[in-house]
């Protein structure tokens, strides 16, 4: 008997797809009986394929319309992941709301986000009040994160000088010094697997006081460099290698537990620790379908995703997969956890002024 094979649609903006659907996964994912398969965006999806999966980071009401039809045409069809589920995360106050409601507990860690408040307008800007139990330095992040240059457009503000430079809609969150090292971790269904980064560099109490503009602006800070991104490589050219890395575990069960409550199965989150305490982990930044194909393996931790998917729907029935009522794939059973932690990131933010960061 002919050997089952699986189609697998991806919709993705251009940039995406010239970094995500390399040769590499592309012939591992097929020689494991996948096809990936481009969807033309030009087109009806419905009209496709067909396609026994839809892999997609698109936005805009057109194509959740598409999703939709292709739901009903195709009702044995996997969806990875729900729009719905995907949108929390185009908000950078709902995107980590989901943080504050996980209830994990650690021997001696702990997590959270840090303090933060949103500005819808100018006016509320210079509201004493509503600043009430903030701090500066504070980072101002345009409060859409929809994926845009602009989204990622971000302030240090230093002082009430500084303010005078943002365009709401804003999300002042306070800046925490962290040592200049961010974590990344990645999450493909039951994979986790977290990294280091090059952050901002902490702020001195000099120059807390010091800053002349009081205000400098700054974007994807952790994607500076953009060579090859080994890890051994990266660590060493960016002097990473002396920063301890979070107990495995604690990143693991955070994972999990955003997984759960987002109802994701592709995202990475950014961490710091707070230098303060040094066993303090702040979450400040969740994004779907982020770079994988600067994880280390990236090819054979898609490839055994989508491998699992497929044949637990072909197995058990779409239900199985758990896509098609938009939860998770599990993490136990049928689905390989590989778990491992060994060691990124950064419009117009709504800034008029400009002086960009050298890190
Ligand atoms: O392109 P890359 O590889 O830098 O990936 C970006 C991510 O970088 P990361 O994997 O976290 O280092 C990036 O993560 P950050 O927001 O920089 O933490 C975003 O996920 C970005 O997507 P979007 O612009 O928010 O829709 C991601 O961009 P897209 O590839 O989705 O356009
Ligand atoms: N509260 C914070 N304290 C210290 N540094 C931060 C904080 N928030 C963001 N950063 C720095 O700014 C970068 C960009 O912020 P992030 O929220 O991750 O936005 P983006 O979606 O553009 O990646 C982070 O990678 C980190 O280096
Ligand atoms: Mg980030
Ligand atoms: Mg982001």
């Amino acid at each position: 008997m002919a050997e089952r094979r699986f189609g697998i649609g991806y919709a993705l903006a251009p940039k995406k797809q010239q970094s995500f659907i390399q040769e590499s996964l592309v012939d591992l994912a097929r020689s494991r009986g996948i096809d990936l398969v481009r969807i033309d965006t030009e087109r009806s999806l419905a009209d496709q394929g067909p396609f026994d999966c839809v892999l997609h980071k698109l936005y805009g009401d057109d194509w959740k319309r598409e999703l939709a039809e292709f739901r009903v045409k195709n009702p044995d069809g996997v969806i990875i992941d729900a729009p719905e589920a995907i949108e929390r995360l185009h908000n950078r106050i709902s995107m980590l709301q989901v943080v504050s409601e996980l209830r994990i507990e650690h021997e001696s860690d702990t997590f959270g986000i840090p303090k933060q408040i949103v500005i819808y307008d100018k006016e509320t800007l210079f509201d004493r009040q509503a600043w009430e139990g903030l701090k500066f330095p504070v980072i101002a992040k345009p409060l859409v994160a929809d994926g845009s240059a602009k989204s990622h457009k971000m302030a240090l503000v230093f002082n009430h000088d500084g303010l005078d430079n943002l365009k709401p809609p804003i999300v002042l969150q306070e800046f925490v010094n962290h040592g200049g090292v961010i974590f990344k971790v990645y999450v493909v269904g039951g994979y986790v697997k977290c990294v280091k980064r090059k952050s901002l560099p902490d702020v001195s109490e000099e120059e807390k006081l010091g800053s002349l503009d009081g205000l400098m602006s700054f974007s994807q800070i952790s994607n500076l460099a953009n060579n090859e991104r080994t890890d051994d490589k990266y660590y060493k050219m960016m002097q990473l290698d002396d920063t301890e890395m979070p107990p495995q575990s604690f990143i693991t069960d955070i994972a999990r537990g955003l997984q759960q409550a987002m109802k994701l199965n592709l995202f990475n989150f950014d961490v710091i620790r707070d230098a303060r305490f040094g066993n303090r982990y702040l979450i400040i930044d969740i994004n779907y379908f982020p770079g994988y194909a600067k994880m280390p393996g990236y090819e054979t931790v898609l490839t055994d995703f989508f491998c699992d998917i497929v044949q637990k729907k072909e197995k058990d029935g779409v239900e199985s997969t758990g896509l098609d009522s938009y939860e998770v794939l599990s993490c136990d059973d049928e689905v390989r956890r590989i778990v491992s932690c060994d060691g990124d990131d950064g419009g117009d933010l709504n800034v008029e002024e400009e002086n960009r960061i050298q890190v």
